[in-house]
């Protein structure tokens, strides 16, 4: 039986380190020897780039970048233009055939704007696999970004962390979230190896977990409970063979830690 496949989250971030960033496309390529692969992307970084180089400024509520339908279009070049394209050049590069897309592909993700403060903000919802189950029944790499539209076809800026616990729900998938950091960090600077619910809520309460980390784990504990499998969060310099294995990053798990296996 195949295994099930690997939605993988990247980091806008990657994109401002070529060097790692060919070395996980490289990583993925032999992942796609024996594994679908599936790479949902953010690219906040970018985002904010473009935004100052045409005079505008955001801010970020709970983690999530308060955009106003007007910011789309700069929101939309960066994410499903830019960053995905980058993205798409560098799985060439490693030898992968790519194909660069955004969460209403295939009508895959439906979304749904939050609140009438966050603008044009959406949460994900799963709704189709077709067009992943062809692309990756071809050997192709899925390259999808965190754009989506409301069912009344308004254009959405989704978190990207969220887009990508929507694509790996969708597909069944094994998910690891790719980022700076080596994996959830404790008050020391120490990563945690693993988490359960209460574990992380302890963290957020105490003020350890904030930010884009706190969008993250809640995207990645939502996962995990909903798969009934561990979710992966890590650096984009180790190898995703290594997460999937737990010898690195974080775990968080679906359920109830036991004493001592934080050690
Ligand atoms: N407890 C924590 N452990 C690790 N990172 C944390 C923690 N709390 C906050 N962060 C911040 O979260 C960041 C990762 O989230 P984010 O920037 O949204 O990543 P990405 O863009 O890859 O999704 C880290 O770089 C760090 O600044
Ligand atoms: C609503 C919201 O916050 N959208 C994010 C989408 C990109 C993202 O999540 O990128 P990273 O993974 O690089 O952080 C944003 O505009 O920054």
């Amino acid at each position: 039986m195949m295994p099930h496949p690997v939605v993988i989250k990247i980091g806008g971030a990657l994109l401002d380190d070529e060097k790692a960033a060919r070395q996980l496309m490289t990583r993925i390529k032999t992942l796609q020897q024996h594994r679908a692969v599936i790479v949902v992307h953010g690219g906040g970084p970018m985002v904010e780039t473009m935004m100052t180089g045409m005079g505008l400024t955001s801010e970020k509520v709970d983690g999530l970048r308060v955009t106003p339908d007007a910011h789309m279009p700069v929101v939309c070049g960066a994410l499903a233009g830019s960053a995905n394209k980058q993205l798409c050049a560098l799985a060439i590069g490693a030898g992968i055939t790519p194909t660069g897309l955004s969460l209403m592909d295939g009508n895959m993700i439906t979304c749904q704007a939050i609140a009438s403060e966050l603008g044009a903000v959406g949460q994900a919802t799963p709704n189709s696999s077709v067009l992943l189950e062809l692309l990756i029944g071809e050997q192709f790499l899925p390259v999808i970004s965190s754009i989506g539209c409301s069912k009344n076809g308004r254009l959405l800026n989704i978190n990207a962390d969220q887009a990508a616990t929507a694509v790996a729900q969708l597909m069944g998938a094994e998910l690891l979230f790719l980022s700076n950091v080596e994996g959830v960090l404790d008050e020391h600077g120490q990563r945690l190896a693993t988490l359960d619910k209460a574990q992380l809520a302890s963290l957020v309460q105490t003020g350890v977990i904030t930010d884009g980390m706190k969008v993250k784990t809640d995207a990645a504990l939502q996962a995990a409970l909903q798969l009934k499998r561990p979710v992966f969060i890590g650096s984009w310099h180790t190898d995703p063979e290594a997460l999937l294995n737990a010898t690195t990053g974080t775990k968080i798990q679906p359920e109830a830690t036991k004493a001592g296996d934080n050690s």
